[in-house]
């Protein structure tokens, strides 16, 4: 756990970049901060590596107060990510992963067949070891920082705007990964955003900020979309949080039925058992399927699209397991609404 108590950081121009945080950022959690530019994400994050000394206060990382650890020991022991990587140009992607562990002491082979592991575990070829980082693509890159991070396998991961200079595409699938990782590996992270989706999407805490480092509220991502402390929360999550909810809450508990016979529109299917289109007399309307796992927002997105209101449901291998309607979707959203103000 990381344990931010009455933190103040002025910088000597007099600037407050933060201003009396006390902030708990739980073990094996993601805590994501957000707020304007400027209102102190970044300096919060490199306080907890001593990056940036705070002022006043203390911060702990497992228990431990960071001023009384030897900043260079510390900062291996913390993995560290950034925009744009930040990696070594004339070092190879290889030894690029395998800087912290060769700090450490770690034999060469050892590093290196260390970071071959990781490449793996980041998705990216084992050739892509042998390149230099100019030779890759910005997501690849990402990863190859993500990979460094995790090296020594640090408890802590602290992770500044690490998809920001990616395309919406890739952004996706990085995070994805990050996700399918994370619940691997169980690390304490802190992640600096200014996306609020990115924010929703991986964050089991999120502490947003305003100018001049205060700390406005920190929540579930459920939790501070169905009941924000104030205007400046609400407006910083955007109109649409009620669709932003619902992008929380899966497709599972709504219920199905078998698909319609004989009306306008009837379901073509593959051999298979694959939903392939909605098709009338003389159209034929793509159909995208959805899983239990897919969102309510998905599914309500859908049956929008679904020229009879109605969504195909499928299963792991992507056979038709049954539809579901509009109404039944609209109900389940509108229920998943009540909870989360109730229970927030
Ligand atoms: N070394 C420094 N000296 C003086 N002022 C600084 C220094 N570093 C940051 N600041 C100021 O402290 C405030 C907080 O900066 P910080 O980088 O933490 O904000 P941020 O929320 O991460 O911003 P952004 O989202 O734009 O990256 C800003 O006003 C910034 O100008």
């Amino acid at each position: 756990m990381i344990q931010f108590d009455a933190v103040h950081k002025r910088f000597p121009n007099g600037t407050t970049a933060v201003h009396d945080l006390s902030l708990e950022m739980p073990e094996g959690g993601v805590t994501v901060l957000v707020g304007s530019s400027g209102c102190g994400k970044t300096t919060t994050l490199r306080m907890i590596n001593r990056m940036v000394e705070p002022t006043s206060g203390t911060i702990q990382v497992g228990g431990k107060d960071v001023t009384r650890q030897d900043a260079a020991e510390l900062r291996r022991s913390i993995g560290y990510v950034i925009q744009q990587a930040g990696l070594f140009p004339h070092r190879t992607v290889l030894d690029n992963i395998a800087t912290v562990p060769l700090l450490l002491g770690w034999s060469r082979g050892r590093a290196r067949a260390r970071a071959a592991e990781l490449l793996e575990t980041v998705g990216l070829a084992a050739d892509a070891g042998k390149r230099y980082p100019h030779q890759l693509s910005g997501g690849q890159q990402q990863r190859v920082g993500v990979a460094r991070a995790l090296a020594a396998d640090p408890p802590v991961l602290l992770m500044d705007e690490p998809f920001g200079a990616v395309d919406p595409v890739v952004r996706t699938q990085l995070q994805d990964e990050l996700l399918r990782l994370q619940k691997e590996l169980s690390k304490t992270i802190v992640f600096v955003t200014h996306d609020v989706d990115e924010a929703v999407r991986l964050g089991d805490q999120i502490a947003i900020f305003r100018t001049g480092g205060h700390l406005v509220q920190c929540a579930s991502p459920a939790e501070l979309l169905a009941r924000p402390a104030d205007d400046f929360v609400a407006d910083f999550l955007g109109a649409e949080r009620g669709l932003k909810l619902l992008s929380l809450r899966t497709l599972a508990d709504v219920p199905q039925g078998p698909a319609p016979e004989g009306g306008t529109w009837s379901l073509v299917l593959d051999a298979a058992d694959k939903p392939l289109h909605w098709a009338s007399k003389d159209t034929e309307i793509p159909v995208r399927p959805l899983r239990d796992g897919d969102s309510l927002l998905a599914a309500l997105n859908e049956s929008i699209a679904s020229p009879n209101g109605l969504i195909a449901r499928i299963d792991a291998d992507g056979r038709l397991t049954g539809v579901s309607s509009r109404d039944e979707i609209h109900r389940h959203a509108g229920q998943a609404h009540t909870e989360a103000r109730v229970s927030a």
